[in-house]
């Protein structure tokens, strides 16, 4: 843990400054990760599997600071992302954050790009986000999360676009929609059973994040919560009846046919039969997301054994650029964490084999061909294979350290065969051993 300072490996002292017993603490600030070889090649693996889904939906690549101004958190809606914003003013007096989310970012890079961005406009980013928890609950302070936005496309074809990419991510990694749902609803469910008890439009976003812990509190807190608002108690059964409903075709007799959230989510789920992704997918009036500035459709994918948190989840946000003094543009997006799909992935036994791969692995038999080994493994290089050029090691380790990096041939340069041009090529796979010509390696 990192509470406790851990000594160096090797027992040698330590390098930098260390604290009163000379020796620093190795671990990572609290909450957050280090990502050692084999870590990183599944972290890479993985966002491999989000950029070749985001090349798919034809989206296009941004990228933004991680430090990002804090008046583009600060929200009054009580969520709990605006309420553990990693904060601190620079030294040049400036309010900044860690960025906990990347919505924000993007909004304010289209506010940016102006006119000269043409809509529709499809972005993704892989990107870091942090948290500032109380680390009474031990949680993680920083994730990646995968972030997939449209602007400019105000039907539901754009959340029906984003739940393929959603679903082609899971088929990619070997889940399939028995391990994995997706509830769909919309804010406008609520916005409609708000309009029923003739509930203020200002009381919306504060509802929508008091409900969203449907699930987490149990009813009475949420009635509770929902009672400080200045709600009455009629009207809060009202929301949490209709808000427990999971049939379509229920929300209707209540709401009626001709609400606009009906509509939207009917239109969604006969796209879901067109796009082959509707056994992913279902209507759970329930999902409002914790997030404020959601106006209407919103989605997270769940486990269905229920034994972690949401996936991912996103859903519409019309009306955010006008919150940061802009032209609104119809928008929606999800994000999609780095943590909870490996979770996934490991109680389904679906994580790849992530040991390495290498090529050719030269090793010169005397110091004298350390020479002739370099040539040998730069020409191997430009022609495209991954070489480690090992030397001041026994032959035993280097055997030892080809089986373990997975390579397919071992070159041994020796004296004997060096002088006829040769070098000795051992096929790791079959032990066939070769002569063959230094020149005619490829
Ligand atoms: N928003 C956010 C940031 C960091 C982590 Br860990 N979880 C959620």
């Amino acid at each position: 843990s990192s509470a406790s300072s851990s000594t160096l490996t090797h027992g040698e002292e330590a390098s930098t400054q260390g604290d009163a017993d000379g020796v620093v603490d190795v671990n990572p600030p609290r909450g957050t990760r280090d990502f050692p070889p084999e870590d990183m090649r599944l972290r890479t693996w993985l966002f491999d599997q989000f950029r070749e889904v985001s090349r798919l939906m034809a989206f296009e690549e941004v990228d933004f600071p991680v430090l990002e101004s804090e008046a583009l958190f600060i929200r009054k809606a009580g969520e709990e992302i605006t309420q553990q914003l990693y904060n601190f003013e620079d030294k040049g007096g400036r309010r900044v954050v860690l960025r906990p989310e990347i919505t924000p970012s993007l909004a304010r890079l289209v506010i940016k790009q102006g006119k000269s961005v043409s809509l529709p406009l499809k972005w993704f980013t892989i990107g870091q986000c942090w948290r500032y928890e109380r680390m009474t609950r031990g949680r993680r302070r920083e994730h990646y999360q995968w972030n997939m936005d449209i602007f400019g496309v105000p039907k539901v074809r754009a959340e029906a676009e984003l739940l393929q990419a959603i679903v082609l991510l899971f088929q990619r990694l070997g889940i399939t929609s028995s391990d994995v749902g997706i509830r769909v609803s919309s804010r406008k469910v609520l916005q409609a059973v708000l309009n029923m008890y003739s509930i203020p439009e200002h009381l919306f976003t504060e509802v929508c994040v008091i409900v969203d812990k449907l699930g987490k509190l149990t009813r009475e807190e949420i009635e509770k919560e929902l009672m400080s608002t200045g709600l009455s108690s009629e009207a809060v059964q009202g929301i949490i009846e209709v808000l427990s409903l999971k049939s379509l075709s229920k929300l209707e007799e209540v709401l009626g046919s001709d609400v606009e959230a009906v509509a939207d989510l009917k239109k969604l789920f006969s796209f879901a039969e067109q796009y082959g992704y509707a056994d992913w997918i279902c209507f759970d009036a329930s999902v409002v997301r914790g997030l404020a500035y959601y106006t209407g459709i919103v989605f997270e994918a769940f486990d269905r054994e229920g034994k972690l948190r949401a996936i991912c989840g996103g859903g519409r946000y019309d009306r955010l650029l006008s919150t940061f003094g802009s032209e609104d543009i119809p928008a929606c997006g999800f994000g999609f964490g780095d943590a909870v799909i490996v979770e996934l992935l490991k109680e389904k036994a679906l994580l790849p084999d992530m040991s390495r791969q290498i090529d050719d692995i030269i090793f010169p038999l005397d110091e004298v061909l350390e020479g002739p080994a370099s040539s040998i493994a730069s020409s191997l290089r430009k022609k495209g294979r991954a070489v480690d050029l090992v030397e001041d090691k026994r032959l035993k380790w280097v055997f030892k350290h080809a089986e373990r990096i997975n390579a397919s041939w071992l070159i041994l340069v020796g004296n004997s065969e060096w002088e006829r041009g040769m070098v000795r090529v051992k096929i790791l796979s079959t032990r066939e051993e070769f002569e063959v010509k230094a020149d005619e390696l490829e």
